[in-house]
């Protein structure tokens, strides 16, 4: 407290030479506070109940010495000046500058003094040195003085150093035209701290408030898509008979059941999708290696659509019930949200259709062909009658 008021009275001691603040200056500062506090909308009583409404009357009376003039007419000062010139960074520099501000008041005040004498008496030495220099030096000088390094002086924040020693008349220049300078020079400080503030408040807020729609808009999506998903499971899982019997080639061979598959199975026994063996009209087909040993060929639905779907319930509640050795076995399928599987016996050789239209292959003996169509036809002859229907509907 000492330190930021001995650095005020060095700032007024430049204008006016006094080592003190007049009472007047002191109304007039408070009013002034008052003032610009008014002007954002801040009470005029506020400055009492801020701490701001008390009045601080310093007078640095150092054995009589009121004034910058006083205090260098005395014996020694000049010794003192010159031990305190700047730079006082370094820390001889600065023990240098105090011992010879001991020396000068222990001549000047005597040995036998009390303290408040002997630390009004710095004060003034210091607002008497402090008064002549720049405001960067007054803080430097500050730091030798009372060891404060935290506090600075803003730029702008007092009216432009006048001559070593003004004369009295300077003084009224600080009340009131020159403290409208000071307020205008707040005033074009604080508005800036002012909207500063709320304007961080504002933006901080946007962007939260963005974030959030964001997140909601993303959790209503992900919600929509699993709701449909489920209703999709639930329609296609619905749309395969319940009457279709856990099919069985061997009673001791479980891996040979008609089965619903999961997807990690799917994606497991691909290898993540990536063993592609065909391409046909109801989608990809994949090589699968199920855990159970069963090798199997999976085919992947292109996309669900009303009818897609339809086809691939037909397709296993047909393909489910029909066994034949001729015909490739329908081993399961698979739902999972938009995508459908559909699993079967992998056959080592390919399809009949690969056969029959390979290229580069030499082509199949007539021989062969009239044994593959009557398969075909004993396989037919097995399909009972209303499964001939359904799949001449389509
Ligand atoms: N069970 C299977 N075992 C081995 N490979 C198969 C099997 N099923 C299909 N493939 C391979 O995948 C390719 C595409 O078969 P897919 O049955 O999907 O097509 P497609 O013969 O055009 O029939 P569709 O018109 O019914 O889709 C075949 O040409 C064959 O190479």
């Amino acid at each position: 407290m000492n330190a930021f008021v001995a650095v005020s009275v060095a700032r007024y001691a430049n204008l006016s030479s006094n080592l003190g603040v007049a009472s007047d200056l002191s109304e007039t500062c408070i009013a002034s506070i008052s003032r610009t506090m008014e002007q954002y909308g801040v009470s005029r009583n506020a400055t009492s109940f801020c701490g701001l409404g008390t009045k601080i009357l310093v007078k640095y009376d150092c054995e009589g010495r009121t004034t910058v003039r006083q205090m260098h007419q005395s014996p020694e000062f000049g010794h003192v000046s010159r031990n305190c010139r700047l730079p006082l960074s370094s820390g001889n520099q600065c023990r240098k500058c105090l011992n010879s501000g001991i020396t000068y008041l222990r001549d000047l005040i005597g040995p036998d003094t009390n303290n408040i004498t002997l630390s009004t008496c710095r004060d003034a030495t210091y607002a008497t040195l402090a008064s002549r220099i720049g405001n960067a030096s007054t803080l430097e000088l500050l730091g030798c003085f009372f060891q404060v390094t935290e506090l600075s002086i803003p730029s702008g924040s007092f009216p432009p150093l006048a001559s070593p020693e003004p004369s009295p008349s300077t003084v009224g220049a600080i009340s009131p035209s020159n403290s409208d300078a000071q307020m205008t020079t707040s005033r074009s400080t604080n508005p800036y701290h002012l909207t500063m503030v709320p304007t961080i408040g504002i933006v901080v807020t946007a962007v939260a408030l963005t974030m959030l729609v964001v997140l909601v808009i993303l959790i209503r999506k992900k919600n929509r898509e699993l709701d449909e998903s489920e209703s999709l499971d639930k329609k296609s899982t619905k749309s395969i008979p319940s009457s279709l019997p856990v099919f069985k080639i061997h009673e001791d061979d479980s891996s040979s059941a008609f089965r619903k598959f999961s997807y990690k199975e799917m994606t497991n026994a691909t290898n993540d999708f990536n063993t592609v063996i065909g391409q046909g009209g109801f989608g990809t087909v994949y090589k699968a290696e199920l855990r159970d040993g069963l090798v199997a060929a999976v085919k992947r639905m292109n996309k669900v659509s009303e009818q897609a779907e339809q086809d691939f319930c037909r397709e296993i509640e047909l393909l489910a019930k029909l066994h034949h050795r001729n015909l490739v076995a329908l081993k399961g399928f698979c739902i999972n949200k938009k995508e459908r599987f559909l699993v079967y016996d992998y056959m080592e050789n390919g399809s009949l259709k690969d056969h029959l239209h390979a290229t580069g292959k030499p082509p199949l003996s007539w021989g062969t062909r009239m044994k593959i169509a009557i398969d075909v036809a004993n396989a037919l002859v097995n399909i009972p009658k209303s499964f001939i229907h359904i799949s001449s509907v389509n």
